[in-house]
């Protein structure tokens, strides 16, 4: 355990919107807590994790920061290594507060609880085959691997006893023994799966079921001996709107369409009680998970702060393409491209302006290309473009044509802005691996002569 960190509470969605009236006794207790101990999750990132620069970050960190902004509480991060250890801290009386966690009968023993930041619905994750499942009690001798000390885990072996839980350290670990098949299915939130699916590229995973009330309801836990506390928590909580809950929620994830699918799907218990509306409620309920596939497919798949495909998603067309061009000896291109010194735009006009630089210049490459071209963000200030049916030549032409775009275009609240283009073109005997080395080497060049130019790698000289 390091020592305790002072986190910041000064960005910008935390204006005191709606600051709070405090009795007097809690003004009092403010006075006397100048830095109220909070232990979190280190690693349970869209929700909350610790970076690394050892600050509190996610979507539990924006939604206690505004709370705290609107209490005039100060908030003194106390960082651990996991969430167990954070568990053990709380219990040994280190942190008076713990972020961001459900409330069950077990921490009830020593914490009292505030009302939910955030509600957040469980989805049973199994890989593609599996079919729906509309029973858990069905399931007897299946496997679902759940992370240890968690309230879910805590919950499911009180409900399911029948069901083998295999217990995991961390989220993404769960979902990994799935898409391994080494366990039958996990239990997790769906935004949370679509983040570590995206992440780690398990495209062979889906939603098969909820299980009616294993919602998170997310709230912070305090010590049973900080009821004050407690209440000017509770304050602060009353003043979040579902606006400001959005806001945050969709700055770390694409929450705003997953929270509408997920409050029509818990419509589907509403039906039932005759065998009609049994079966009727089950054909519903599987159209209802096919939507949430799709929908946590293209979760999966598209970048949140432009929009566009992300790499897993220009994977596949890529290898359709490849082969397709090769098949039929057609001329095939690739085109990376790289904004110049992005990272001095990030330090010296900040990370939301560099942000709003990568949405624009990700609109200015889609009003630029062909119909049959796909762009995709590759990752950070990278971008990468694939022309079927474009030679050398043609690939050269497109990159000046997008490079001069950029040069021209004036990037709000930093004017000029450049970029760099490496372009490869497919040969027979090319991967799609020796394709993205070859631009990548010839963006490398681009780069190394000057910056914003596009230099082209044919094929490499040793090939
Ligand atoms: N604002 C913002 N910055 C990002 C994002 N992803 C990556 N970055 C930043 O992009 C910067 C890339 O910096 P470098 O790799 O040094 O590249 P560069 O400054 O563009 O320099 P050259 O490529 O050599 O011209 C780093 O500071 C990253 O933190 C993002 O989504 N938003």
């Amino acid at each position: 355990m390091g020592l305790p960190i002072w986190f910041s509470l000064a960005t910008p969605v935390l204006a005191s919107e709606h600051p709070v009236e405090l009795s007097a006794s809690e003004r009092a207790y403010l006075n006397a807590h100048p830095g109220v101990s909070l232990c979190v999750d280190p690693d349970w990132f869209p929700f909350e994790a610790i970076d690394k620069h050892g600050q509190h970050v996610g979507i539990a960190a924006d939604l206690i920061a505004m709370v705290a902004a609107n209490t005039g509480l100060q908030v003194r991060l106390h960082p651990t290594q996991t969430w167990e250890e954070s568990l053990i801290a709380s219990r040994a009386g280190d942190c008076l507060a713990l972020s961001f966690l459900n409330q069950t009968p077990e921490r009830e023993q020593w914490l009292i609880f505030t009302e939910p930041l955030l509600e957040d619905p469980n989805v049973l994750i199994t890989r593609e085959e599996h079919p729906f499942i509309s029973d858990v009690s069905s399931l007897t001798g299946k496997t679902i691997a759940l992370p240890y000390g968690t309230a879910m885990a805590e919950f499911f072996a009180r409900d399911f006893p029948h069901i083998e839980i295999i217990y995991t350290d961390s989220e993404s670990e769960a979902l990994r023994l799935v898409s391994e098949r080494k366990v039958d299915m996990t239990l997790r939130s769906l935004i949370m799966a679509a983040h570590t699916i995206k992440n780690e590229g398990w495209f062979n995973l889906k939603v098969s079921g909820q299980i009616p009330g294993y919602n998170n309801r997310l709230r912070m836990g305090v010590l049973k001996s900080e009821q004050t506390l407690r209440d000017i928590l509770d304050k602060g909580i009353a003043t979040l709107t579902p606006e400001q809950r959005q806001q945050i929620m969709g700055r770390h994830t694409a929450m705003n369409m997953v929270s509408q699918v997920v409050t029509d799907y818990t419509l589907v218990y509403a039906l039932g009680g005759t065998l009609t509306a049994v079966l009727a409620t089950s054909l519903f309920w599987m159209r209802r998970l096919n939507g949430l596939n799709r929908q946590l497919k293209i979760l999966a798949q598209t970048d949140q702060l432009t929009g566009l495909p992300n790499r897993h998603a220009l994977n596949d067309i890529f290898h359709k393409e490849l082969s397709l061009a090769q098949r039929y000896r057609r001329p095939l291109a690739v085109i990376m491209l790289d904004l110049d010194h992005f990272k001095h735009i990030n330090d010296e006009q900040g990370h939301l302006t560099g942000d709003k630089v990568l949405v624009d210049f990700s609109r200015l490459l889609r009003h630029n290309l062909r119909e049959a071209d796909s762009l995709c963000r590759w990752g950070g200030e990278e971008f990468m473009l694939l022309c079927p049916e474009t030679d050398a030549g043609q690939a050269q032409e497109l990159a000046e044509r997008l490079l001069a775009a950029a040069r021209g275009h004036a990037f709000p609240g930093t004017g000029r802005v450049t970029a760099s283009a490496g372009i490869s073109t497919a040969t027979p005997a090319d991967s799609v691996e020796t394709l993205v080395q070859r631009a990548d080497a010839a963006l490398y060049q681009a780069k190394a002569e000057g910056r914003d130019r596009a230099c082209l790698r044919v094929h490499d000289a040793a090939a």
